[in-house]
């Protein structure tokens, strides 16, 4: 029989001390999945803590940087007006973790596109996540569209990405068709982006 993998049993009080434990997680080559998606889920919601990074715009959902995890990741708060949603995108690669900090999430996932080229893309499953639980993606499951189906309630959502990356492909359902786009940040530790630095470029 195999040896179960020994993960650590993290919990996070606060934001500060989850961010600590994230550089130490990701201070070496390897991820363990598990490990960090239970540390995120032991966080305990605490909006006095974040809420200096919450930035909201009416139109779209905006991304605000929190920490950068020494090169290794990128931490950041999502924050979801009423009904706001993504496209469908991938991920680059990357591990991507998302811990639900305040209402409720749908995630649809999706299969790549065919090889063959063209129709539509086929959904996998949704789900609704809810207030303190961490969900991951990688290109492997998926691709994903992530909602907040509330049309009374905002949402917010703290994003870890490993390696970080800034660009990413925004599928049409419909056609299958895929587009490079080019994300930003709202805002970067609390401050908003110069409007120079963001301009003529695009959310996902
Ligand atoms: N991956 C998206 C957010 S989400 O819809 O998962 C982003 O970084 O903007
Ligand atoms: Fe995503």
């Amino acid at each position: 029989m195999d040896q179960p993998v020994q993960t650590e049993v993290w919990k996070a009080q606060t934001l500060e001390e989850l961010i600590e434990i994230l550089h130490r997680l990701f201070a070496g080559d390897k991820v363990n999945v598990a490990e960090v998606q239970n540390v995120m889920e032991s966080y305990e919601s605490n909006p006095e803590e974040w809420t200096k990074y919450a930035q909201f715009d009416q139109f779209r959902y905006t991304r605000n940087l929190v920490n950068e995890g020494n090169g290794k990741f990128n931490l950041m708060l999502l924050c979801w007006g009423e009904g706001h949603g993504s496209s469908i995108h991938d991920h680059m690669d990357s591990h991507c973790f998302m811990k639900i900090l305040q209402g409720n999430l749908k995630e649809t996932l999706f299969e790549w596109p065919s090889k063959k080229g063209g129709g539509e893309l086929l959904k996998k499953s949704e789900r609704v996540l809810r207030e303190n639980q961490c969900a991951y993606i990688t290109d492997s499951i998926g691709l994903h569209r992530v909602e907040n189906p509330s049309h009374t309630e905002t949402a917010a959502s703290l994003h870890l990405y490993s390696p970080p990356f800034e660009t990413c492909h925004a599928f049409d359902q419909r056609t299958g068709h895929k587009q490079k786009v080019k994300m930003t940040f709202y805002s970067q530790f609390g401050e908003r982006t110069p409007y120079a630095a963001s301009v003529s470029q695009e959310n996902n």
